[in-house]
């Protein structure tokens, strides 16, 4: 099969996004695989299908596949910003605002005249259930009226981490200095955890200031990626429920800025960062 492609990022995290608005495009596993692979195909981060919408009240639906394993996945943030702008350059849309349908949420997302992008991302989760979360004998600690769970990691060390569904799951972690972070250490057994029944995506937080944070996160499926929306969003909202941060926080990535809002309980997170088009290919699978 031969198909165009079109090769973006956001923030690093890096995607190949496919048009199936045009003509349906069913993939198989090994050829998202494929398309994927950095060295035997094009290289992505997550893999983003643009597909006709199946409700009238939305414009698009937006399917997620982590690059390494064809697997489908719930949300993708930095994803998200680069839809707006591949829809609005292939000429699919000319709207200022885009509603998305997800596999599990409403998306809205807006360009601004600087060619950033706003993302109305959907409101946090908690509960164990919603990442999934096996407590199984631990019970959680109260830190500011909010739950953090101390995890046994194999070796006998615990680590402390906060839970946030952003659709997709996180567990969060502070810590002192982001650049000396045991990423490669522990977020690969944090993400294959046996109580993470479906794995998850680990963040490591740096608490800068109130409105300033340096994240890290080791994606489930992606290992450590540049930057993870989702990701973000849920360091940010974890930091606000724990009494470290303010609404409105800057967040510092290996590859780029976001800026991540949340007023509290009840309401949307919402993101704003940069989304490109780096080029456009075709390739045989
Ligand atoms: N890069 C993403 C998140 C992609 C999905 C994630 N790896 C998962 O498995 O949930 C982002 O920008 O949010």
């Amino acid at each position: 099969m031969h198909i165009r492609f079109t090769k973006m990022q956001g923030a690093g995290n890096d995607f190949v996004v496919l048009d199936a608005t045009r003509q349906p495009l069913t993939l198989q596993r090994e050829q998202l695989q494929r398309l994927g692979d950095r060295r035997f195909g094009v290289g992505a981060d997550q893999i983003l299908v643009v597909e006709p919408s199946t409700k009238p009240e939305v414009d698009f639906r937006y399917r997620i596949y982590n690059g390494a394993t064809g697997e489908e996945v719930e949300h993708c943030g930095n994803g998200a910003r680069c839809f707006v702008r591949y829809v609005r350059e292939q000429g699919l849309t000319d709207k200022d605002v885009i509603r998305v349908e997800t596999v599990n949420r409403l998306l809205e997302l807006r360009q601004a005249p600087d060619g950033r992008v706003t993302v109305n991302m959907g409101e946090p989760a908690f509960a164990p259930a919603d990442l999934p979360f096996d407590p199984k004998a631990l019970s959680p600690r109260a830190k500011h009226g909010v739950d953090v769970w101390s995890l046994p990691l194999p070796d006998g060390r615990e680590v402390e981490i906060a839970l946030v569904s952003m659709g997709n799951p996180h567990a969060v972690m502070r810590v002192d200095d982001v650049l000396r972070a045991p990423v490669a250490e522990i977020g690969p057994i944090v993400e294959s955890h046996a109580q993470f029944p479906r794995r998850v995506n680990v963040g490591f937080m740096q608490v800068v200031a109130r409105d300033q944070i340096a994240l890290r996160v080791y994606e489930r499926d992606a290992g450590e990626t540049l930057a993870c929306g989702t990701g973000a969003c849920a360091a940010v909202v974890a930091g606000i429920r724990l009494g470290w941060l303010d609404a409105a926080v800057e967040v510092q990535t290996r590859g780029g800025q976001l800026r991540i809002e949340w007023a509290g309980p009840g309401q949307p997170v919402m993101m704003t960062g940069p989304a490109q088009t780096v080029y456009q290919g075709e390739i045989e699978l």
